[in-house]
């Protein structure tokens, strides 16, 4: 379904008809400020380059804006529908899980893990159907935020979802939901809003999380006899798979959005600087979790930090 909304990714395929669908012209300097939120939309991030104008980027006639909309009316309605149909996709993406552990054909624990590493990189995957307002990041960290909702009022019980609990948790505990799956969507919400989809620190450590550290359990707990010393609860093999798919799935996404104009990267430099994000990532994600600090919050800071500083030179 998202791939189908893709293909109205490129502004002038969409059906809307704005004369301003262009994506930011973004040159080389370097400017942190636009890290934020605030930044000036057409200001370069830690020095990649990234979008060139493409021969998508076509600014259509002013005539053929719909029923007389203004382009701002344009943009939100656009955006409303991006919204609309990622939240499906997350409700669908739950719904699917759920019945496919209530049918047996997945367990509870393969289910929680499918579900982690598969909403946050078809999350960043859908970043591109919306529009190229200011506002659109706005309108995706809807998604996560209404996700985060449901899962605190699960969580406590205010409410009871049990196909939520069942696909996300590890016994069934609607407790669970407050912990890993809450941080998970906290840290989407924020490197949505901080990173969007104009600097590759977001993308690289959503991928951490959500694909390294999503394999490293299944490799792990499946193949992970050889544990690692200063920590018996985690493996080598788990370790190994965390570094090899969090590396892979990072320079996937970096990839998939540099095809769509978003970045131009220089890729040798790019795949040591993963690499490197990728090895920290792995280290912090092979200690010892104490009540206090999850995977989930430990690995994307840990990889935002040494993306930060990797991507700033
Ligand atoms: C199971 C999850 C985290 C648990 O982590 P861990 O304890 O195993 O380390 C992930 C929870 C996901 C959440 C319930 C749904 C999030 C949906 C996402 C914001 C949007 C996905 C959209 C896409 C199009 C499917
Ligand atoms: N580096 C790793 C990570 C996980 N694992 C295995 O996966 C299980 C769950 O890992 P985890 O505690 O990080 O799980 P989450 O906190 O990510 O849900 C561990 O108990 C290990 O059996 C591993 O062997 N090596």
């Amino acid at each position: 379904m998202i791939m189908i909304l893709l293909s109205f990714a490129q502004p002038s395929r969409l059906p809307t008809f704005s004369t301003r669908r262009r994506r930011p012209d973004i040159s080389t300097t370097h400017n942190l400020n636009s890290l934020w939120l605030l930044g000036p939309k057409r200001t370069p991030i830690l020095g990649v380059q990234t979008h060139y104008p493409t021969p998508f980027d076509v600014p259509l006639p002013a005539k053929c804006l719909p029923f007389g909309l203004t382009p701002v009316a344009e943009d939100l309605l656009h955006d409303t529908g991006a919204t609309a149909a990622v939240l499906g996709g997350a409700y669908a993406l739950v719904f699917t899980f759920n019945n496919l552990t209530q049918r047996k054909l997945i367990n509870q624990g393969l289910s929680r893990k499918l579900v982690h590493i598969l909403s946050g990189l078809f999350f960043m995957v859908s970043w591109p159907i919306f529009s190229t307002s200011t506002v659109a990041r706005y309108f995706a960290a809807v998604v996560p935020a209404v996700n985060c909702f449901r899962l605190l009022v699960h969580g406590l019980s205010l409410a009871s979802d049990e196909g939520l609990v069942k696909s996300v948790t590890r016994e069934g505990n609607p407790q669970e939901l407050l912990r890993g799956p809450l941080y998970y969507v906290l840290v989407l919400i924020f490197c949505d809003l901080a990173f969007w989809r104009e600097s590759p620190i977001g993308i690289i450590s959503l991928a951490m999380m959500c694909g390294g550290d999503g394999v490293a359990d299944i490799v792990g707990r499946r193949f992970g006899s050889v544990k690692i010393p200063y920590n018996p609860q985690k493996s080598w093999a788990g370790s190994i798979a965390m570094f090899v798919f969090g590396f892979l799935l990072s320079i996937g996404m970096l990839y998939y959005y540099s095809v769509l104009g978003y970045f131009q990267l220089d890729w040798v430099s790019t795949m040591q600087k993963v690499a490197l994000v990728s090895f920290v990532a792995t280290a912090v994600e092979s200690l010892p979790t104490t009540e206090a600090v999850d995977d989930n919050i430990s690995v994307p800071l840990a990889s935002m930090a040494v993306a930060f500083l990797s991507f700033s030179n």
